[in-house]
Parts: structure tokens; sequence; C-alpha cells
């Protein structure tokens, strides 16, 4: 390759990882690999200035904004952070400063790095007016709504001596206890859960719902204060008075006069920092006065006078002692590997002790799928490298195929039968996992559905969780969602578990008293009002989430019209295609499902949406497809509606190019319009629709 085409590719590859990583919240490589990539693509275009383009990502800052919110033009740059992970390169930058201050002397602050998202918020007389996304520097997300929610941030400032307009910045994050739990809801609803805490902060800020991003539990610490008329000369004033006027300013940070100091702070937070509630990637060092600030100044994308130092993840070894399997809701089987550090190779016990890595013990460790163990050619017994980077779950990046020979090691056989349930396992045509078929009566398959029952979005059991449903199962009164309605005071009261938590040894009691069961009862009696489209995504249908359980819902009204239904009837659904048509029928051709719809339907649920269910009129409309907007002299929307539905028509609410007609009543958007035209959609009057009717109106 051509040192261009070298640049050329590396250009592209970065700005695919910056796409996932910014737009969709993923980090598709580890951190440090990306930072490889960037670092090498400077060196190249050092070495070769011809083609040091000026939209490369190394002169960007990397993030970009979406078209979901209202954009904003940033009064200061919100810039990135030129960063390292060796100390040589703190020295030089520690070198660049001295040069650039003409040995005038000069401060250090220095802060912890801490991993989610750069958040700006602006205070006009002491009210927060505004919070925006980093973006592309220049130009961020409005993201007002969703800020706030985070319960430490003052949307009113009411100290004397603020100026009046005035923007503050930090970093915006999701504590890993929040992390925790929602990935744990995700599961349930069976999305992909965060990778780690940072992407799901920054996805958690971009939802269009406040509300979800208010569950969220996100979190925010504030770092830097900006305004025209700026009444502090250094940083550290700027952050003890922010602190004052009650923000919740990033703890920690330090003032320091030399680079060894900086040093020292760095590696005295090294280990500490694991201890924290939440994710750091690194350390910030800043030069403290404000006046040197200015006079170092910027490059296009970071200031000359912060780096920040990032630690490396902690890659080592372990012994994988055994390997055991665990079946999720869904049925699938995941290799874990139990480990041990090096020393204690030979354990005589089977239970595990673990390795220390990053402040924590590891002692269990995904291995994902048999395609994954075959990948790494690992064996029992093996030296193992794990690594635990922003990630929480940590993982075995390879092999140390130098120790094999010196131990006895074993082949890994994957599993021929469910260690749950001693069922077959089977592995469907392109997926990689293999799945347990027995769905129905696989332990952790039923317990996972009914705690996907009686989600928040489902049921919204709120009385009843993980734990309780755990003792109704092992006591047997609980094998189906249905069973539920079926219980009574008296079995419950008094029943007791005690849970043992086997990560961290706590075990927690659960007992079940008048008021407890008083609550769990009411909880189920209440969901029997829940509207039958939670109802049908409450059971559990594979690919039907909730979205579609409303999509379905609206268009069938009845449980009864739904079962009913045939591929061709689901395909017509808007937005419904093969896949999840398929899941709907296989789900209703089950005779254990159609058991217990049955006995939720006497059990009193909601079996039908309460609209008026649309008697067919004829089928001049059959087959087409109509938007309806503005306002109509003969009908009411609604009525508007039910008639085309009535006479063979479906309603779809947006415009596109599988439209047949938009119906414009008067006061319609002219956006709208035009779009219809541009994309060769027959407009029709009300008039002209009456007609295509068949001259029936009210
Ligand atoms: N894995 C991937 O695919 C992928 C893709 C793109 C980017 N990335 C990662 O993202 C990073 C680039 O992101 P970036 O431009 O946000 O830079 P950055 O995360 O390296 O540093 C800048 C950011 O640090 C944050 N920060 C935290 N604490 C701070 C403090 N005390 N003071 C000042 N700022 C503080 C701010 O949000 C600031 O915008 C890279 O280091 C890379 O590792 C990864
Ligand atoms: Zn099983």
């Amino acid at each position: 390759m051509s040192p261009e085409q070298q640049i050329l590719a590396l250009i592209e590859k970065i700005e695919q990882y910056n796409q996932l990583y910014y737009q969709e919240h993923v980090s598709a490589i580890p951190d440090f690999e990306f930072d490889q990539l960037l670092a090498q693509l400077k060196e190249l275009e050092a070495q070769y200035p011809a083609y040091n383009f000026p939209d490369s990502p190394t002169h960007r800052v990397g993030g970009s904004i979406t078209k979901n919110f209202n954009t904003v033009q940033h009064r200061y740059p919100m810039l990135s952070l030129d960063n390292t992970y060796n100390e040589a390169e703190i020295r030089s930058f520690d070198e660049r400063v001295r040069k650039g201050l003409n040995g005038e002397p000069f401060e250090y602050i220095c802060e912890l790095k801490f991993d989610g998202i750069s958040l700006s918020f602006t205070y006009e007389e002491g009210l927060l007016v505004r919070g925006v996304t980093r973006g592309d520097g220049t130009k961020g997300d409005e993201i007002t709504q969703n800020v706030k929610t985070i319960r430490s941030l003052p949307l009113k400032v009411k100290k004397g001596g603020i100026p009046e307009i005035f923007e503050v910045r930090g970093e915006g994050f999701m504590p890993y206890s929040s992390f925790a739990k929602l990935n744990e809801q995700m599961d349930i609803l069976g999305e992909n859960p965060y990778a780690n805490p940072r992407n799901a902060a920054s996805g958690s800020f971009k939802l269009q719902d406040s509300a979800e991003a208010g569950r969220r539990g996100l979190d925010c610490y504030l770092y830097a204060f900006m305004s025209d008329e700026s009444p502090f000369a250094t940083h550290s004033e700027s952050l003890e008075a922010l602190q004052q006027w009650g923000f919740k300013v990033s703890p920690g940070w330090r003032k320091v006069q030399t680079i060894d100091e900086v040093i020292a702070y760095i590696h005295e937070w090294e280990t500490e920092r694991t201890k924290l509630p939440l994710a750091t990637d690194g350390i910030v060092i800043k030069v403290n006065s404000l006046e040197q600030q200015r006079t170092l100044g910027f490059t296009a994308k970071s200031p000359r006078w912060a780096i920040s130092f990032k630690y490396k993840a902690e890659n080592k070894p372990a012994v994988l002692r055994y390997v055991d399997y665990q079946v999720g809701r869904t049925g699938a089987v995941t290799p874990v590997a139990n480990l041990c550090d090096v020393s204690e190779r030979d354990w005589p016990y089977k239970k595990v002790k673990g390795v220390h890595l990053s402040g924590t013990r590891v002692k269990r460790a995904t291995l994902h799928n048999a395609n994954e163990l075959e990948r790494l050619e690992v064996r029992v017994g093996d030296t193992v490298f794990v690594e635990k980077s922003g990630e929480i779950i940590p993982k075995i990046t390879g092999v140390d195929f130098s120790q094999r020979d010196f131990y006895l090691t074993e082949a890994i056989e994957f599993p021929t039968n469910c260690p749950e349930c001693n069922t077959p396992l089977v592995r469907k045509e392109g997926e990689v996992a293999f799945v347990c078929p027995n769905d129905t009566a696989c332990p952790p398959q039923v317990k996972g559905r009914i705690e996907h029952f009686i989600h928040r979005k489902a049921m919204d059991i709120d009385s009843l969780g993980e734990g309780k449903i755990q003792l109704l199962y092992d006591v047997g009164l609980v094998r189906s969602p249905a069973d539920l309605y079926a219980l009574t005071g008296e079995q419950l009261l008094g029943l007791e578990k005690s849970i043992l938590n086997e990560d961290t040894g706590k075990v927690k009691k659960i007992s079940f008293r008048e008021k407890t069961v008083a609550n769990i009862l009411k909880g189920i009696d209440r969901s029997k009002s829940v509207p039958f489209r939670q109802v049908l995504f409450a059971l559990g249908i594979r690919f039907v989430g909730a979205t579609v359980a409303e999509k379905l819902s609206s268009y069938f009204k009845t449980m009864d019209a739904l079962m009913v239904a045939d591929f061709d009837q689901l395909i017509a659904v808007p937005e419904i295609g093969e896949r999840i048509a398929n899941s709907v029928l296989e789900y209703f051709a089950n005779p254990d499902n159609q058991a217990m719809i049955s006995r939720l339907r006497h059990a009193g649920l909601q079996m039908e949406t309460g609209d008026v269910v649309v008697e067919m009129e004829g089928d001049s409309l059959a087959g087409s497809t109509f938007v309806i907007s503005g306002v109509f002299q003969n009908f009411e929307r609604e009525v508007l509606k039910t008639k085309i539905e009535a006479n063979g028509g479906k309603v779809l609410s947006g415009v596109s190019g599988k439209l047949n007609y938009l119906v414009a009543g008067a006061n319609m958007g002219p956006a709208k319009l035009e779009k219809a035209r541009k994309l060769g959609v027959t407009i029709l009057s009300e008039e002209e629709f009456i007609t295509l009717l068949g001259g029936q109106a009210e």
C-alpha cells in the first residue's frame, strides 16, 4: 500500500469506529486499540504532510450530532483532550508547557478522568436553561429535559456573586450500580445489554423519553466553569466556587507543583480508582492559571494546557480450573470459566478463589459460546490471560501456550444436554448459541419468563421481584405466569428463603409476612387492568418487544383475532416482517401457550384494546394504504380512520414511497404535502375520498 492508501484506509476504519461509538454507543474494539490506530494515523500524517487532510479524525473532535434533538451552537467550543498511555509522554507534555510559558513558574491541577460523556450546562440568572452534548465540538444536541433528571445538578443557583450567564461543564455518567440494574432489566426484556457504563450513559442521555432517562440513575461530575466575565484567576478557584454554589465537583482533585507529583498522583489512583462507584479511565492534568492557559492556547482538537493519561486495562494470567454452563432466560447456554491465581494452581478444592484484577477478585469470566472456545483453543488447566477493561464483565483474551506442556490439560467438551433440565441442546441455523428447547419446563427459562411477565412495561407487578419469584418457584407454587393469579394469602404467608449470592458471599433473607403478602396480592390484582398491549408484551413472545406488541394490539384489537391470524394477515401489519410473523405463529400454535392464555383470560386480564372493533362495510378500499392529515368537514379523524378500515383499507402513520393515498383535510402541514407530491403519492381531497369510497358520507 502507498502511504496515501494507508492513510485513507486508516481514516475509513477510524471513522467507522467513531460512528459506532458516538452514534450507536458501541465500542467495537477496546479504547487502547482505537487510540493506537489514531496515533498511527497521526504519525503517518506527520511523515507525509501532503496527505494530512484537514478533515482527518486526528484534527476533529470525535463526536457527532444526531437528528433527534435541537442542534445548539456552543458559545465556547467543546474540545477533546490529547491523550497518552505512558509516563514518558507526560514528561514531554511538561517540557512543552515549560517552553510555552518561557520558564514562568506554574502549577498543575490533577483530576480523575471519569468515563462518561461530556456535557455543558448553561445558567442564566442562576437558572439552568440548557444542557447540551459535546457533539462535533462546535454544535451539540440539546438534551435539557434529560439532564434535568440528574438529581445532583442544581436547577437553580441561589448564591450571590454569580455571573448573569455562565456555563458549567462536566462528565455525565452512569454509576456501576445503576448500570448493573439497567442491564438486568434489558436482559429481562430480551434487549442487548450495554457493554460498559460509558456506552450506557451515552445511550441514556440521548433517549427521547426523558422519563425513561430519569429512571436510569444518571449522574454528573462538574470540572469546568466558563463565562465572559470570569471572576477567577485559576482553575482551582473555579472548582472551589462551583463546589460552594452547590455543584457536585469531581472529588479527588489536587494542586501540584511538579511533574513528579503528577506521576505520583497517577500511581496513587491506579488501583484506588477501582474502589470508586463509577468508571474512570485515567487522569486529567491541567495548567492551573487561566492566564497561562490562554498563553498556551489550543490546537484544532484539544487544549495545549491539558493532557489526559489513560490507564491500560490490567491483563493478568490465571488458571482455568473448570468450565460450567449457565442457562439464560432465552435458553441460551453460556460457558463460564472458573479461575484461580497461578500460585493456587494446585489448590485441592473445586471452589475457586479467583485472581486479583483492577482492585477486585475475579472468579468467573464468560467464554461466550462454543465458537469462542474453539477460537481461543483453550483447555481446562491452561494458563489464560484475563482482562477487565471498561467492561464490568471480565474476559479471557487468550491462552499462554508456552505454559501448556508443563501442566495437565484437558479438552473442554461442550455439553450435549441442558445442565439445568437435561434436555438435548439444539443450535439453530445461523446462530452461534446452543439453546435448551425446553422452554416450558427448564427452570431458568420459566423463572425468566415470569420475571419478564411482571416487568414494569408488561404487567407491572412491582411487589414481586427476582428473589420472590425464586421462592415461589422453589416451593412449587408458580410454574407459569398464570399461576400468579391463583395464589392465595394462606399459601404465601410464612414462606421463607435465604438466598446466597455466590460472588459476594452475602445471604439475603426473604420472608413473606402479612404486609408483604397483602402487597403481592394487591399488585397481582391490579395487573388485571393493565391494557391489552402490555398483556401481549408480557407473554414474552420472541421478537415481540413493547413496540411490536403495541402495533399488533392496535391492529388486531383482540387476542382472539391475533390468535387466528395467518402469516399473510400478520405481515400486513405495518412494520411486522416475516421473522416476527413466524415467531407469533409458532407461539400461538403451541397448546401449552394456548392453555396459559385461556387461564389468563379466566383470571380477568385484558384481552382486547377496548377500541371499537371495526365492522366491515365493504371492500372498495381493499389493498390500498392511506395517511390522514388535517381537519375534515364530514368526519372526525377517528371516524374517517374507522371508515377506511371498514372498507378494507389500511391507515399508516407516515408518508412514504409505498403509500397510495394521502387524504388531505384543511390546515394540513405543507411539509407533508410536499413530501407526498415528491414521492408521487395520490393526494385526495375530502370529496375525492368520498367518491372513492362509493359516495357514502355520514
Ligand atoms: N473503542 C472505540 O471504538 C472508540 C471509538 C471512538 C473513541 N473511543 C475512545 O474515546 C476517546 C475519545 O473520546 P474523547 O474525544 O471524548 O476524548 P477522551 O475521552 O479521551 O477525553 C476528553 C473527554 O474527557 C472527559 N473528561 C472526564 N473527566 C474530565 C476532567 N476531569 N476534565 C476534563 N475532561 C474530562 C471530557 O468529557 C472530555 O471531553 C478515545 O480515547 C478512545 O479511546 C473509542
Ligand atoms: Zn433446560
